[in-house]
């Protein structure tokens, strides 16, 4: 049998938040440097915008930090389904390729641990980034989303891309998404689509972010666990000012509207 201790608070975020955040620190989940991202925010003359930090979901790779991650991602769903009562209740779990894959899984078993009734009629599921030709094939791994209402959930958010490819998806297989839950909302403005002015944004400020975007589009709710602004109250408390100032930088530059 183990017992559970909370390190001291690191915020004033309820303690599974503030668990996951100390984790992310500790298990270099978080990490500070120069970072080119999927959706590239590069599409300018002088090269790559970099970010000068980095969400790596692949390291919570230990039991422990599986639980700590899990923990979060189910509070803020149990908090996210109750605060919004028009959310249809979902029949799935779904895990984006590849980092969604395990977070959906775990974070299925948590919500059966927290209240076996509720979620014992859910299942999970995720997509093959490549496609399978034989055996069963298919784009598709777990529960069919046929007729189904499907819960999102996945690491982080930049640009959406992946939110959007994942609502294709699910649409395709017949079922539908009625929302989105993510452990990281950069909350950045979308990326220009023609590469132009991307740096500073100068006439572009009104640009919404990518979950705010899909909530205009598609009616579509989400939560996340921590957003940039929760990343950026840590590093101060943690005293880390380089790190503060140069996050800090990036959210003036690239903070949605929203
Ligand atoms: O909002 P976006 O601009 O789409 O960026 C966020 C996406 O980028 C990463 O996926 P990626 O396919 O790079 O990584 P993975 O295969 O390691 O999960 C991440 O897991 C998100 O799914
Ligand atoms: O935008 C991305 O590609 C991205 C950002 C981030 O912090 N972590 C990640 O895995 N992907």
């Amino acid at each position: 049998m183990t017992t559970s201790t909370h390190p001291t608070p690191l915020s004033t975020l309820p303690t599974c938040k503030d668990v996951f955040l100390q984790s992310c620190l500790s298990a270099n989940v978080l990490t500070f440097g120069a970072y080119t991202l999927k959706s590239g925010r590069h599409a300018n003359m002088r090269g790559p915008v970099q970010s000068p930090y980095f969400f790596n979901a692949g390291y919570f790779h230990t039991a422990s930090l599986l639980a700590a991650i899990s923990t979060a991602y189910a509070h803020t769903i149990i908090s996210f389904l109750s605060s919004h009562p028009s959310v249809p209740k979902p029949d799935i779990l779904f895990g984006p390729a590849y980092k969604g894959i395990s977070l959906a899984c775990s974070t299925l078993l948590e919500l059966y641990r927290l209240d076996s009734q509720t979620w014992s009629p859910v299942s999970y599921s995720f997509n093959r980034k490549e496609v399978k030709d034989h055996g069963e094939g298919g784009a598709i791994v777990g529960a069919s989303s046929k007729g189904k209402n499907v819960l999102v959930l996945d690491d982080v958010v930049t640009a959406g891309t992946a939110m959007r490819e994942t609502m294709e998806l699910v649409a395709r297989e017949g079922g539908q998404v009625v929302g989105f839950v993510v452990a990281l909302d950069r909350k950045e403005r979308r990326p220009s689509t023609t590469g132009e002015k991307e740096e500073g944004f100068v006439d572009d400020e009104s640009r919404s972010s990518a979950l705010g975007q899909i909530r205009k589009e598609f009616g579509v709710l989400s939560a996340s666990i921590v957003t940039l602004d929760n990343l950026i109250d840590v590093l101060e408390m943690r005293g880390e000012e380089n790190e503060r100032e140069r996050l800090e930088e990036y959210r003036r530059k690239y903070l949605a509207c929203d």
